[in-house]
């Protein structure tokens, strides 16, 4: 499998319920490093799984509303806590839609498989990763 791989990084705040988190109830804020592979079985005619440029710029574009943001404070995350694992899963949906809509240009319908994986801290990372209908 062939894969190539993007990374942003995105400034957040957010606070967690639940006696799980300990000290992390209260609002702390975080510096996420995203990184985004897109895996693909063949090359393309041009050589490539993605171009690199568009699916950088679509990681960007899903990161913006989130930059400089207090997480607890946006509608689409109320209720929900934001921890690193959710948001691995929010980014994925929101490539997986670029994927099967071309945004990623000339066969991005063909990407097997993404994984998104975010560093939280120097300690820990997660991530969510799934293979594409199609
Ligand atoms: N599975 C997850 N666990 C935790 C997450 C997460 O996103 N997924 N996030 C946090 C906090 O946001 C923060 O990153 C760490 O907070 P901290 O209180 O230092 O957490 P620890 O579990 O390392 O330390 P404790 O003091 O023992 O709670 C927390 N967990």
């Amino acid at each position: 499998m062939f894969a190539v791989e993007v990374r942003d990084h995105v400034m957040i705040a957010h606070s967690f319920k639940g006696d799980l988190f300990g000290p992390a109830q209260k609002l702390h804020g975080a510096t996420f490093v995203i990184d985004v592979a897109f895996f693909r079985k063949e090359l393309g005619p041009e050589g490539v799984v993605v171009d690199i440029g568009r699916a950088h710029e679509a990681l960007k574009a899903t990161l913006g509303p989130l930059n400089y943001q207090n997480l607890d404070e946006l509608p689409q995350f109320a209720g929900q806590n934001t921890t690193t694992e959710f948001l691995c899963k929010h980014i994925f949906d929101a490539m997986a839609q670029a994927a099967t809509s071309g945004a990623l240009g000339p066969g991005s319908e063909k990407i097997a498989k993404i994984r998104v994986l975010i560093g939280e801290s120097h300690v820990a990372r997660a991530w969510y990763e799934a293979e594409l209908a199609g």
